[in-house]
C-alpha cells in the first residue's frame, strides 16, 4: 500500500487532530484513506491522459485535495506506527478480475469504484469517532458518483459521435415527403447529426416530422435529435434530445429518455459549459458564435468561447450559431473540430452539396 500521508511540514497547526482511541478503527480508516486516494489518482491520470479533459482533471484533482486535507484531522505519525503490510491478512487476497481489464475505461471504473467503497468506510467508521468528519466523506463520496455520470456520459458522446463533424439542423416548415427527401440526402451526403428544431407545429404534427427524420435516416449511421422534447425524442425512435438553459435539465430529460440516448445541451459560456459536463451532457452546443439567419440573438459568445472551449473539456463539442463555408476556417482556427448549421445547408439551393463542402472543409484537420 502506498502511502498517502501528508507530508509533516504542510501539516496546519489550526487543523483539530482526533486521537482515535481504537487502533483498529485507526488502522481501518488509515487503510480507506489511502485507498481512496490511489483510486482518484487513477481516475485522474485517466480523466488527463487518456480523456484528454481539463476540466475533469481538475475536478478529481480537486476532490483528491479535498480528501487529503479531511484525513489530515488523524495524527500522521499513529498512522504510520500502525502499518503492518505484512500481517495484514487482505494483502495477498486479490481476485482474477483486479490482475486484468479490458480497456482503460475499466480500468477508470474500477478504480472510482474502489474510491468509492474506500469512501463508504471512512464514512462509516469515522462515526464511531467523536468529532471525526463523517460527514465529509459522505460528500466526496456523492461527488464521485457525480464525476461518474460525467465520465459515462463523455465516453457515450464521444463514442457513438466519433466521427460525427457535422450536424445539420432541419424545421419542419415544408411538406413530410420533401423534409424526409431532404433528411435522406444528407445521410447520403454523410452528415453525422441531424435535428428536427421546430417550433410552429403542434405535437401531433411534430411527431409525425421526428417519425420520418428517423425512418429517412435509418439506413444510415447519422444520428437523429429531436430539439427541446425528449418526450417526443423517444416515442420517435430518435436517438437522443437536444435542451437549452431554459428547458428541462439533464438529470429530468434522462428520466424521459432512458440510459441510452443522447442528450445535448446548448452553452452559451464557460460557466454553463463546465455545469453541462457535470450533469451528464453527452455533448454539447457552443454558441451564438456568428449573428443567424434562424435565429435571433442579443450578444454573441463568438470566437473567445470556442477557444476556451478546445482546452476545457474533451466532450464532443459543436460550435453553432452563423457559421458557413466562408467564416468556417475562422471557427476552426479556434481549436473547434465540429460545427452545427441550419442555414447555411437548409437555405442552399443543394443543401446535400453544401453539406458536402462543409464536410470536406471539416475533414482538412
Ligand atoms: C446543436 C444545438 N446547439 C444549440 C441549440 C440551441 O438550443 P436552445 O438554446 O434550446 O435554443 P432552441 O434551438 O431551442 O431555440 C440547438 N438547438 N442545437
Ligand atoms: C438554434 C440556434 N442555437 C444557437 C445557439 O447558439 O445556441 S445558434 C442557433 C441557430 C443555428 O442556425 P444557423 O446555422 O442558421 O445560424
Ligand atoms: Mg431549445
Amino acid at each position: 500500500m502506498s502511502a498517502e500521508l501528508p507530508n509533516p511540514s504542510d501539516a496546519s497547526d489550526s487543523k483539530p487532530l482526533f486521537s482515535v482511541a481504537d487502533p483498529r478503527v485507526l488502522r481501518t480508516l488509515d487503510a480507506s484513506l489511502n485507498r481512496a486516494a490511489e483510486g482518484l489518482r487513477v481516475v485522474e491520470d485517466y480523466a488527463r491522459f487518456i480523456r484528454d479533459d481539463a476540466l475533469l482533471t481538475e475536478q478529481l484533482k480537486r476532490l483528491r485535495h479535498g480528501l487529503a486535507e479531511l484525513g489530515r484531522v488523524f495524527p500522521w505519525q499513529d498512522r504510520l506506527a500502525l502499518r503492518e503490510t505484512a500481517s495484514d491478512v487482505g494483502v495477498s487476497i486479490s481476485t482474477l478480475s483486479e490482475t486484468c481489464r479490458a480497456s482503460a475505461e475499466e480500468v477508470c471504473i474500477a478504480s472510482l469504484e474502489r474510491s468509492q467503497q474506500a469512501l463508504r468506510s471512512l464514512e462509516e467508521f469515522a462515526k464511531t469517532v467523536d468529532g471525526a468528519p463523517s460527514a465529509g466523506f459522505e460528500r466526496l463520496r456523492y461527488e464521485t458518483y457525480q464525476i461518474a455520470k460525467a465520465i459515462a456520459a463523455g465516453q457515450r458522446g464521444s463514442d457513438r459521435l466519433a466521427s460525427a463533424r457535422l450536424y445539420v439542423i432541419l424545421d419542419g416548415s415544408g411538406s413530410l415527403a420533401d423534409f424526409s427527401a431532404l433528411v435522406t440526402s444528407l445521410c447520403q451526403a454523410g452528415v453525422g447529426v441531424v435535428q428536427l428544431r421546430e417550433k410552429g407545429l403542434c405535437d401531433r404534427a411534430l411527431v409525425c416530422f421526428a417519425r420520418a427524420m428517423v425512418t429517412a435516416a435509418a439506413d444510415f449511421p447519422t444520428l437523429t435529435i429531436v430539439n427541446d422534447r425528449p418526450d417526443l425524442a423517444v416515442l420517435a425512435g430518435a436517438d437522443g434530445v437536444h435542451v437549452g438553459q431554459e428547458e428541462l435539465s439533464v438529470h429530468d430529460a434522462r428520466a424521459i429518455v432512458g440510459p441510452q440516448r443522447l442528450i445535448g445541451v446548448s452553452t452559451h459560456n464557460v460557466e454553463q459549459l463546465k455545469q453541462a459536463v457535470k450533469s451528464g451532457a453527452d455533448y454539447v452546443g457552443l454558441g451564438p458564435t456568428f449573428p443567424s439567419k434562424t435565429k435571433r440573438f442579443e450578444s454573441f459568445a463568438g470566437l473567445d468561447f470556442l477557444r476556451e472551449a478546445a482546452v476545457t473539456t474533451s466532450l464532443p463539442a459543436y460550435a453553432i450559431g452563423g457559421i458557413t463555408e466562408e467564416n468556417l476556417a475562422d471557427v476552426l482556427a479556434t481549436g473547434a473540430q465540429r460545427i452545427a448549421v441550419s442555414a447555411a445547408v437548409t437555405g442552399s439551393a443543394e443543401p446535400a452539396e453544401a453539406a458536402r463542402r462543409l464536410l470536406k472543409q471539416l475533414a482538412v484537420r
